[in-house]
């Protein structure tokens, strides 16, 4: 298990490095559309199963919706302190 700012610290860090074999780096390369098409997906996916699927898939999908907007995040060289400060 991990935090929201625990994860946002691995993938900087992945990103930096451009570490082979991360998921995170191959959809960096393919930039700011395709990542955003994941948003995309995986907000539907989240509203569906809060629906239809029940609190457990609920989570399932909330947590690849919070990955992928990380990933949007480091694609648009946005920080945590740039979110937050919206909150
Ligand atoms: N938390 C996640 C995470 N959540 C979702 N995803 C990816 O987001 C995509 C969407 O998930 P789906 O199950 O909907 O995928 P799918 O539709 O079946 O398949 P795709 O065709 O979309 O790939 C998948 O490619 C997942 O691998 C994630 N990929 C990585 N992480 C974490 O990010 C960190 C860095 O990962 P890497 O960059 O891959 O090393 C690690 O700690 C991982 O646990």
């Amino acid at each position: 298990m991990k935090t929201f700012e625990e994860l946002f610290a691995e993938l900087q860090a992945k990103a930096a490095a451009g570490t082979p074999g991360s998921g995170t780096v191959a959809a960096l390369d393919k930039g700011v559309h395709f990542i955003g098409k994941k948003v995309v997906e995986e907000a539907a996916e989240s509203w569906m199963a809060a629906e239809h699927e029940g609190p457990q898939r609920t989570a399932e999908e909330i947590s690849q919706l919070l990955y992928q907007v990380q990933v949007l995040m480091l694609a648009s060289g946005l920080e945590l302190k740039d979110v937050y400060r919206h909150l």
